[in-house]
């Protein structure tokens, strides 16, 4: 019988590390090889499927990240982002698939993902959701047919741990919009509003942020204009959408040359 591709997770103990773990699990496409955490995580040394909650998975979490990526055929990495820049390297001098959901990465950090992308293949997307990788196409169009007349704004909401702000999807949204009207997103995003800051700039793509509770991710893309308003939205409830993109991502780089890929690659949306 033919093996499955094997999958390391990092950042096992995680919300969306325990999610992908569940489905890699579930899996007859893909298999378990490896579950990673910090040095220190009270997980590591234990079965992924014990730390969780649930039966054993025959797979101890482990901070030895060389090792464990080395015996993968994709890693699945929804952590931080210097750990994901640490894991980049080692997904390339491994030749392991690296499939990329962190957010918050700075324009240096996804530079830096250039020189490990000329080894392996990296997939990697603020958002891997069918819906919302639909959604910025969408807005692309949206934006090219219309003039600034539309002020565009996007509002997105999540729970209340979330450490980066706007959301990586957010961004992605962004930069559709901007590519739609044929501007650059860093010329025209406003980011940050408080206080007596004047009127709204006409071309600008505004972000505004909310935190609260357990909302699992909500995005909105408004076009107002005088007398009128278009709005694109995008609703998650369960995080299960963004895992089973991730998982769609480490299968389709699967014997892919070496380069930098999204999620518009995988799931075929291409224009
Ligand atoms: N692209 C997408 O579709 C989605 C992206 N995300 C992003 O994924 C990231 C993680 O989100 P959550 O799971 O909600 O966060 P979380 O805080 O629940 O989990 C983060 C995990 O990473 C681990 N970690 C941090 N540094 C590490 C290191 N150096 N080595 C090994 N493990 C390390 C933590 O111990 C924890 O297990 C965020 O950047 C979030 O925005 C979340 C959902 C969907
Ligand atoms: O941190 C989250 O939870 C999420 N992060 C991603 C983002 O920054 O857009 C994707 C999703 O919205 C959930």
């Amino acid at each position: 019988m033919t093996q499955t591709p094997g999958i390391a997770i990092t950042g096992a103990s995680g919300r969306m590390g325990q999610m992908l773990i569940r489905q890699v699990s579930e899996s007859d496409r893909l298999h378990l090889s490896g579950a990673i955490d910090q040095p220190g995580h009270p997980w590591v040394g234990q079965d992924v499927g014990t730390a969780m909650g649930g039966s054993a998975l025959g797979v101890i979490v482990s901070d030895a990240a060389r090792e464990t990526i080395a015996g993968a055929d994709a890693v699945i990495d929804f952590t931080a982002p210097e750990a994901t820049l640490h894991f980049a390297e080692i997904a390339a001098e491994t030749g392991v698939v690296h499939v990329i959901g962190t957010t918050g990465m700075s324009d240096d950090q996804i530079a830096a993902l250039g020189s490990a992308a000329q080894k392996t293949a990296i997939i990697r997307a603020g958002n891997m959701s069918l819906g919302v990788n639909l959604l910025t196409q969408l807005t692309r169009r949206v934006a090219a047919a219309l003039d600034e007349d539309f002020d565009i704004e996007i509002i997105e909401a999540h729970h209340n741990q979330k450490v980066d702000a706007p959301s990586g999807t957010a961004l992605m949204l962004g930069e559709a919009a901007a590519e739609g009207r044929g501007v650059s997103l860093s010329q025209v995003a406003d980011r940050g509003r408080d206080g007596i800051t004047g009127a709204r700039r006409r071309g600008d793509i505004g972000f505004t942020a909310i935190r609260g509770g357990d909302i699992v991710g909500e995005h909105d893309v408004l076009f107002a204009a005088a007398g009128e308003r278009i709005v694109l939205r995008h609703l998650a409830s369960d995080r299960a959408v963004f895992a089973r993109g991730a998982l769609k991502a480490a299968l389709w780089g699967q014997g892919k040359a070496p380069g930098e890929y999204d999620m518009i690659d995988v799931l075929g949306l291409k224009d």
